[in-house]
């Protein structure tokens, strides 16, 4: 497969190559597919991301290829997806810019209000959909500043899921929701003990053991609500996937960049 015309007669370098964008609350995740193969749902060969809060013009046009490649992005953050969306027009490495709603993400919603659910959800099903056995449903966590828990039917379809605080956003919540309590760094690679015996140990404890026991409770409920004759196969991915994966007490996989996965997937099926 060749490159393709688009209609104003810009040359579009491949179909099977193009960047993928996740703008999240936290970070903006950038994933660079080459060769891209659908049926194997092959990973990003490169990837980049930096704070939704400070964007990084600089090291992000030091990561691009000097190929111009088409993006197309998912976002859950509006003024991120905006300053990028400027940037793709003075880049003439980006050739073109394309944000997916539910519309253009190849999955079935289940759902009353597609148009509310983030897209970064979306695109996560997409992707657990390319991954899972067929006739087996699926539970997608998306760990990030938010924790996402989410139910694919045997079908494929997207039923909803629970939405929780991610650990830094609890961590935020306990410091400004007080008059005694400092906002602390989270940093969990060494787990925490459970009996804090400060302040900040106590906090790490909490916020630490909660989250875990939390997501693993939400994905026995969700799982069990989707009821299906097999047993969910459970995709973890996200930011925090590293803290939280390790103490699951359930089969889990673990899968890197699985939005970016699923928007490559989206971008592969949308048509010139
Ligand atoms: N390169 C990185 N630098 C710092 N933190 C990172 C990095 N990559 C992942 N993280 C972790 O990921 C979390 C954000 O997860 P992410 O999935 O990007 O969230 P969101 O989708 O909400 O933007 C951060 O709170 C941090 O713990
Ligand atoms: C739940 C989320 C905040 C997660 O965002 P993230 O943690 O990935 O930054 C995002 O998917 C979102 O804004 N959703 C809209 C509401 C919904 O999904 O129903
Ligand atoms: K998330």
């Amino acid at each position: 497969m060749g490159g393709r015309q688009e209609r104003n007669g810009r040359y579009l370098v491949s179909l099977e190559s193009f960047v993928t964008v996740d703008v999240g609350n936290s970070r903006v995740h950038f994933g660079r597919f080459e060769n891209f193969r659908i049926e194997e749902a092959t990973p990003p060969v490169s990837t980049f991301s930096y704070p939704t809060s400070s964007t990084d013009i600089k090291g992000l046009r030091a990561w691009l290829s000097e190929t111009p490649l088409p993006w197309f992005a998912v976002s859950v953050h509006r003024p991120a997806l905006a300053s990028l969306e400027a940037f793709s027009k003075i880049e003439h490495r980006v050739t073109s810019f394309q944000a997916f709603g539910y519309q253009q993400l190849p999955i079935e919603v289940g759902l009353a209000e597609p148009e509310k659910v983030g897209a970064d959800r979306l695109a996560a099903a997409v992707a657990a959909n390319s991954l899972r056995e067929q006739g087996r449903p699926a539970v997608v966590v998306d760990a990030g500043t938010a924790i996402t828990v989410d139910a694919v039917s045997a079908e494929g379809k997207f039923m909803g899921g629970a939405i929780l605080p991610g650990m830094r956003t609890s961590a935020k919540a306990l410091a400004t929701q007080t008059d005694a309590l400092p906002q602390i760094e989270i940093d969990v690679r060494d787990c925490p003990q459970a009996i804090g015996t400060n302040t900040t140990e106590a906090m790490q404890s909490g916020l630490f053991w909660g989250s875990v026991g939390a997501v693993q409770e939400t994905i026995r409920r969700v799982s069990e609500q989707l009821g299906a004759e097999n047993s969910p196969q459970i995709f973890f991915s996200g930011g925090d996937v590293n803290y939280l994966a390790p103490w699951m007490n359930l089969e889990i996989q673990t899968v890197d960049h699985l939005v970016l996965r699923g928007v490559a997937l989206a971008a592969q099926q949308t048509k010139p």
